[in-house]
């Protein structure tokens, strides 16, 4: 699903991230972890070609899209609908005068998923099918729909982007520290929920985050960035029990 080659990305003359080899297939979840500034979310928005101003070089391949040859219009059918970027506040990017139904709706309706522009009822039936089986995937109730963004919690507006990637078909979820802003039981919710739909859905995860406590929890394998080079990966059990690298080693000791 993601299959990275020697990507570099550099800003002006200062290379910020290196990653010679990341690879997530098909139901699996890959974590890149590393203190503030190492260089993960440049990676993640490199992935989607969204790095604007960067020099970016290597092979980038996302659901079988060359994102660095791609034409526009491939490009954003990868970042709307195949890959789902999901991030710490997705509040923030909601219009707070739009319902979520209504919202949802129409990402839907845009990307032509159940019955596209059509607007008779027939298809109406069919999208509002397709957003309550989301809302189910992501343990919402679809009620939740009726609401406004301001009238939902962080961990739920975390579940309804995630609903939100499934309905329109997202086959990798790309999650940028998804659960920075939550309590730790609703962190455990969302990891829940995205451990789930790897599971029971075969989605590729690429996971970021900061917290080794919470990557233990959901991932297959690990690559750990230090001022945008990875210094270690390989299979999570290795990297985050028994690591080679002394900058792992500190960042493991740091756990409280
Ligand atoms: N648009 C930009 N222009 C110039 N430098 C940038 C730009 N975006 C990021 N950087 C630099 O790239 C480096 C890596 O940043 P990045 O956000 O990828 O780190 P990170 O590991 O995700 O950190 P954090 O957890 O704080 O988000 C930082 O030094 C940052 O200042």
């Amino acid at each position: 699903m993601i299959r990275v080659r020697d990507l570099r990305v550099a800003y002006g003359d200062r290379v910020v991230a290196e990653v010679p080899e990341l690879d997530v297939a098909r139901g699996e979840c890959v974590a890149i972890v590393g203190e503030s500034g190492s260089g993960k979310s440049t990676t993640l928005l490199a992935l989607l070609g969204l790095t604007e101003g960067a020099r970016v070089s290597g092979e980038v391949s996302v659901c079988g899209v060359d994102v660095m040859k791609a034409r526009p219009r491939a490009l954003r059918a990868v970042r709307g609908a195949k890959a789902a970027l999901v991030i710490q506040s997705p509040q923030a990017a909601l219009s707070p005068t739009t319902r979520l139904g209504v919202l949802m709706r129409r990402a839907l309706r845009l990307h032509g998923v159940g019955g596209g522009s059509d607007t008779s009822g027939k298809a109406a039936r069919g999208i509002d099918e397709v957003m309550a089986q989301a809302c189910e995937a992501v343990m919402l109730d679809p009620a939740i729909l009726r609401r406004y963004p301001h009238e939902i919690s962080g961990g739920q507006a975390q579940r309804f982007a995630i609903a939100l990637a499934i309905a329109l078909g997202a086959e990798v979820i790309m999650a940028d520290e998804p659960t920075s802003a939550l309590d730790v039981t609703v962190q455990a919710e969302v990891v829940g929920v995205l451990r789930e739909l790897r599971e029971e859905r075969g989605l590729a995860v690429l996971l970021v985050s900061h917290d080794l406590a919470l990557v233990s929890t959901i991932a297959d394998r690990v690559l750990v960035m230090k001022d945008g080079v990875v210094v270690e990966s390989g299979p999570a059990r290795h990297v985050l029990r028994d690591p080679d690298h002394p900058y792992t080693r500190e960042l493991l000791e740091a756990l409280p």
